[in-house]
């Protein structure tokens, strides 16, 4: 193993400045051909594979005369894709431009000033990686991340980054935005499932939140390497906001990616296996990925909403019966992240292990 974080000098890594000078992918991000992905840009359907992703607008959902509409968009776009896009949603735009900056800030940082957060332990609360880091020896993904813990506010800020010096109070107001808009989209999604509102509320308010702010530099050779590999997130929801496109969602029914459409303002939601496992199969965690272009840097800051770390969840016992046989096994968040240090995450899906085979 080479250049292992928290063993490596300040000299073996590569910032986000210095990869945007190269000519060409070192090998070391080069995919085999059958993992590359296909840049659909180039595809004269482009447009209209895009388009049929679903765009959910939430004023009507405060109106009791049109919740109903609502929650059967919701229905549909979980069934269908579980995955959309929402606008609307009550987070202001200046706030999304506060912590988006914010974050570009942290990223631009010299690197020395970022290193002393690097680490491959998946629990803890405060993590930095950068492009140099590698998942278990084999491929290594176009991105710079910085992941922290973030409910409740007051245990974690203090271990956020102190640099840029807005980072926290920015951060903080996003975090909390993101915990309150998260609880509201449970609330609707159970709604639609059939179940309580008001499901789990407990649970839910004093569950886990991790923000995962990904920085994807500008890419030489884009169709060779990928931002992020396939995955589906392990919590309830994310909530994600994209600076431009990239974002590549599985549509399994056809077996092909397509393409998230950027839309100004709006934020992107994903069920995760919790959901999955929740709904007892109902809805499906959304299969993603992150393709890199030759043009501009990426920002992206996913809000992961899960239990608690020791909490387990299993399948609503409302929507277990005879004919919808129990089809998961109980799991925790502690469960995924012992799962994702023992594993390669290109190999196996956490869900994957939780699935019960019923005759
Ligand atoms: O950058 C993106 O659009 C996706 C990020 C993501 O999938 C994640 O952080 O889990
Ligand atoms: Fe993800």
């Amino acid at each position: 193993m080479t250049g292992v974080p928290g063993s490596s000098t300040a000299a073996s890594f590569t910032t986000a400045m210095s990869l945007k000078k190269m000519a060409k992918v070192p090998e070391r991000f080069v995919l085999p051909p059958s993992h590359r992905p296909l840049i659909y840009k180039h595809l004269h359907n482009y447009h209209s594979t895009t388009s049929s992703l679903p765009v959910i607008d939430l004023v009507p959902i405060h109106d009791p005369s049109l919740r109903s509409r609502v929650i059967e968009d919701i229905c549909n776009a979980c069934k269908e894709f579980g995955f959309f896009q929402v606008i609307n949603h009550g987070v202001s735009p200046s706030l999304m431009k506060d912590v988006v900056q914010a974050c570009l800030e942290f990223f631009n940082l010299p690197i020395e000033e970022k290193l002393h957060l690097v680490s491959e332990d998946v629990n803890k609360p405060v993590r930095y990686g950068t492009s140099l880091n590698h998942v278990k020896d084999t491929i290594h993904f176009w991105r710079d991340f910085l992941k922290h813990y973030s409910n409740p506010l007051s245990k974690w800020i203090h271990s956020w980054p102190s640099n840029p010096p807005s980072y926290k109070e920015k951060m903080g107001y996003y975090a909390k935005a993101m915990h309150l808009l998260h609880i509201e989209l449970l609330e609707a999604i159970f709604e639609s499932l059939g179940l309580d509102p008001k499901y789990m509320r407990r649970e839910i308010e004093d569950g886990s939140q991790v923000m995962a702010v990904n920085c994807y530099p500008a890419c030489p050779e884009p169709e060779k390497a990928l931002g992020m590999p396939p995955h589906s997130d392990y919590g309830c929801i994310t909530i994600l906001l994209q600076t431009c496109e990239g974002l590549e969602v599985k549509l399994d029914k056809e077996d092909k990616w397509v393409p998230v459409p950027m839309i100004e303002g709006a934020l992107l939601v994903h069920l995760g296996d919790h959901m999955e496992i929740l709904s007892n199969g109902v809805y499906k965690s959304v299969v993603h990925r992150v393709v890199v272009n030759a043009e501009m840097e990426r920002l992206s800051i996913a809000s992961l909403h899960s239990l608690a770390l020791e909490k387990y969840i299993g399948p609503a016992a409302e929507l277990v019966n005879e004919q919808n046989p129990k089809a998961y096994k109980e799991s925790s968040f502690k469960d995924f992240l012992d799962h994702i240090g023992k594993n390669d995450i290109m190999q196996q899906r956490f869900i994957d292990t939780l699935k019960i085979d019923n005759p």
